[in-house]
């Protein structure tokens, strides 16, 4: 037997036993890798595993950890990527002169010395890693292609070791992400999302966020315009296990009715004059993740049939294909249209409301929240402080008032686009009354000073909880935001006080006046 074939037996041999008898995966892999280096006289050795399209060094030999983490490979991506997309293995024998070799770790030189060989780890007909090694290709009797035969023979040998290290890194990501997720659901103290509001409807609101999020269910959003369906719909997103998925919103009512279809289903090169290209639409590009349908109560009849089909088969073609596509997608719905109406006049299909209506969230008038004024107008001068660079702190009573007493018709929208308005025109450090719009003071001019704009019905717990609010705002104003003072104003004892304060969002420091500015105050 040649002196060669002896050694790659000797080779083979001590990786085989290594292989029987080295039960944790990680060190099997340095020793293998360790292996042909002190028997193959190879440079550096590698292995990686594939985790979805993307390659990455698992064990390496020659390797320091920086060249390691930047070694992440596409699949179909430089050699190594290509040899776990086509599944055969690679020969480069002159690693200077192959354009295709991408030195992404940047550890090698190109001297005109270095070969590379590359094959893919097969298990269960399918590629779950590779195995390479550098190798000078000018030491004498050195036979590159047999080496390559070698190494097939390494990577069969340790396709087992890969794929269970495969599985194990998956096994744990996917555990961690299951562990984040649910601990976000299971965390009532904060609101989902971004949403803010601490009344009993949107504390009901964000029980049956943190119960349907987790689960694949449709679900329809419905509301005013302004009430923040599309914040909903963004919390359901980021608490479900499709959170770091595609999340595609569509408003059906922003585009004209022949649009729409195209739009989301998407269109076949030559469907209409125009379409010079295949585009895939939002349904496709959703794959995996959540389609945010808003206003779907504007749908033509046409389009809804196509909608229908959608939501039961999970099935749509292109504008202009036959073929019959599918999509994995999460499918939440909003609109402020009055869908039973709209159905009794026939322009909303029966059956597709049912489909949509599995499971309905309902979202309040701000006019009906009263209590959550104040602590949302509170979040949206912080923002804007933020924005804007300004450091505003407080509101006058005035002012708090016209907020109080305003009927809100473009709901929270409204309320936000009246505090940025007010940030911007504030010259001190509060929101005085002449900072809001004049819709807001008139209602204060004219003498409707009552809580709530005449013809509306505010439930008497909501005025009860606005009054209180009041009071407590007022007794934290006299005492310079000082809680256990404004407690004892009130008669009440420090623990109610705090729980009130909690519970109505109020922030004290808010109302600490530094002495300079108390006339300012109005
Ligand atoms: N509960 C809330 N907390 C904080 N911000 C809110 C809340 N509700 C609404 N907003 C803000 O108000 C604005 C309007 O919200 P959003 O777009 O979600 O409303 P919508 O009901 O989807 O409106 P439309 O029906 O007009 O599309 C956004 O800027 C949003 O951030």
């Amino acid at each position: 037997m040649k002196e060669k074939e002896t050694s790659e037996i000797a080779v083979i041999q001590e990786i085989s036993t290594a292989v029987v008898h080295e039960r944790n995966v990680e060190e099997l892999l340095n020793r293998v890798l360790e292996i042909l280096n002190r028997k193959m006289g190879m440079l550096r050795g590698t292995f990686t595993l594939l985790h979805g399209d993307v390659l990455a060094i698992e064990a390496s030999q020659g390797l320091d950890e920086n060249e390691k983490k930047r070694g992440r490979y596409r699949l179909g991506e430089g050699i190594t990527g290509q040899v776990a997309a086509s599944g055969k293995p690679a020969l480069i024998a002159d690693i200077a002169k192959d354009k295709r070799f991408l030195d992404r770790t940047g550890a090698r030189g190109r001297d005109g010395h270095t070969a590379f060989l590359c094959v893919p780890v097969w298990r269960n007909e399918r590629v779950v890693g590779t195995l390479s090694i550098d190798r000078r290709n000018d030491t004498p009797g050195v036979d590159l292609e047999q080496d390559l035969r070698m190494l097939e023979i390494i990577g069969n040998l340790t396709a087992d070791a890969v794929a269970v290290r495969q599985q194990e890194i998956e096994e744990r990501e996917t555990l961690l992400e299951e562990n984040k997720r649910l601990r976000s659901a299971l965390d009532t103290t904060e609101t989902p999302g971004e949403l803010i509001g601490n009344c009993r409807t949107m504390q009901k609101i964000y029980e049956l966020i943190r119960q349907v999020a987790p689960t694949n269910a449709t679900v329809l959003i419905r509301g005013s315009s302004g009430t923040g369906k599309e914040l909903v719909a963004n919390a359901i997103r980021m608490l479900s296990p499709r959170a770091d998925k595609p999340f595609i919103a569509f408003n059906c009512a922003a585009l004209p009715e022949n649009l729409v279809e195209s739009e989301l289903f998407g269109y076949e090169k030559g469907a209409f004059t125009g379409a010079i290209a295949r585009r895939i639409g939002r349904a496709e590009a959703a794959d995996g993740g959540t389609l945010f349908l808003d206003e779907i109560g504007d749908l033509s009849l046409p389009i809804q049939v196509k909608l229908l089909r959608f939501i039961q088969e999970r099935t749509f073609s292109r504008l202009g294909g036959n073929a019959e596509l599918k999509t994995d997608v999460r499918l939440l719905a909003a609109t402020s249209r009055n869908l039973e109406e709209l159905m009794a006049q026939g322009r909303f299909r029966e059956d597709l409301y049912y489909r949509l209506n599995i499971f309905p969230i309902v979202l309040p008038d701000l006019k009906n929240r009263r209590s959550d004024i104040m602590l949302l107008a509170e979040h949206f001068v912080a923002k804007f402080n933020l924005k804007y660079g300004k450091s505003i702190r407080r509101f006058s009573t005035p002012a708090i008032n016209m907020l109080m007493a305003y009927h809100w018709p473009g709901n929270v929208r409204e309320l936000e686009n009246c505090i940025e308005r007010a940030v911007l025109t504030a010259s001190d450090d509060s929101i005085h009354g002449y900072n809001l719009p004049m819709s807001l003071q008139t209602a204060k001019d004219s003498g409707i000073e009552q809580p709530v704009a005449e013809g509306t019905k505010v439930p008497f717990n909501t005025l009860v909880a606005s009054f209180e609010r009041e009071l407590i705002v007022d007794a934290l104003k006299r005492n310079n935001g000082n809680m256990s003072a404004a407690a004892r104003d009130l008669g009440l004892s420090p623990r109610v006080i705090h729980y009130k304060i909690n519970q109505h969002g109020v922030t004290p420091e808010w109302y600490k006046q530094r002495p300079s500015r108390r006339r300012a105050q109005e």
